[in-house]
């Protein structure tokens, strides 16, 4: 059994990701906050965090990047993939809803729906959807915009379901802990997160990548953060493959000789299953005879 924080409280979305990836017997302890989720995990208060790291509308999650980036690693060790629909709960028996609350994210995703059916609610910003639903409770907005669960948890009337601008809006989210411990193993569709912090010069970032391409390393995401000092910014760069792959460790190594500071953020099976592709002559096979190649000619075997 093991304790799991996730980002709460009782009812986001997290909490359904958290569940996904864990099992019946493990205990799952909510928190205000990513920072904080991520914080418990750090101090071995809980074996594992779940956050969110990326939305398909919204984009990267960036409390989550940045509290991956810095102070003591941790690493992803699953992720799980959530379609985001949206529930609209109010006290029951209002009648009038002047404000709707919510994570910034859900509210992204609901606008053009407020504006049509809700003309002049006043969308307000809260730590989560659930959190939303809770302030509601407590009186201090009309409505909140949920995950669809969160009427499970609360004592409110759903006035609208299947709430979304996008249909088909994902969110991805990652089960993290410390580095220990051995990595999951790899499927043939797996995903190795880094984030790079690349030299201040011209071209740097095209070298990065240059790394990445001639390899024939299929990219899944690539973003760009401040790195806290005005004009220095990190990359994010996720991509196809596990770090147990010879030609994924090959182009680790060139990272690491090539940035000024690079991060592993973990290699794990994709929530969505898709296989990594695999460029002519740069297959893992082509990496191991090309280096029992040079290990021959070494050895003064071949001429
Ligand atoms: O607030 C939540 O429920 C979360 O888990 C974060 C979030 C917010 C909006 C869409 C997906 C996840």
């Amino acid at each position: 059994m093991a304790r799991i924080a996730y980002f709460g409280p009782e009812g986001t979305f997290t909490e359904q990701a958290a569940r996904s990836l864990t099992g019946a017997g493990d205990e799952l302890v909510p928190f205000e906050t990513i920072q904080l989720a991520l914080a418990a995990v750090r101090k071995g208060e809980t074996e594992g965090a779940c956050v969110p790291v990326e939305n398909s509308v919204e984009g990267v999650v960036p409390a989550t990047l940045d509290g991956l980036a810095e102070q003591e690693p941790l690493i992803a060790f699953a992720e799980a993939l959530l379609p985001v629909h949206f529930s609209v709960l109010t006290r029951p028996g209002t009648t009038e809803i002047r404000t709707i609350a919510s994570h910034p994210h859900a509210l992204a995703q609901v606008r053009l729906w407020v504006e049509a059916n809700l003309p002049g609610a006043k969308p307000v910003a809260t730590s989560s959807t659930a959190a939303a639903a809770v302030a509601v409770q407590a009186g201090e907005f009309d409505a909140a915009v949920t995950a669809p669960v969160a009427v499970q948890h609360y004592p409110l009337e759903v006035r609208a379901t299947e709430v979304a601008d996008v249909r088909d809006a994902r969110t991805r989210f990652l089960l993290v802990r410390r580095p220990h411990g051995p990595l999951p193993e790899p499927t043939g569709a797996d995903r190795t997160s880094i984030v790079a912090a690349a030299a201040n010069r011209t071209g740097a970032l095209a070298e990065l990548l240059t790394e990445l391409a001639g390899r024939g390393i299929n990219l899944t995401r690539l973003d760009a953060r401040p790195a806290r000092t005005y004009g220095e910014y990190r990359f994010f760069i996720d991509f196809e493959g596990h770090v147990a792959e010879p030609r994924i460790g090959d182009v680790l190594a060139a990272l690491r000789r090539r940035c000024r500071d690079v991060r592993f953020l973990g290699s794990h099976p994709r929530a969505d299953g898709v296989r990594a592709t695999i460029e002519p002559s740069a297959g893992n096979a082509d990496f191991v005879d090309a280096a029992d190649w040079v290990a021959a000619v070494r050895r003064g075997e071949q001429a």
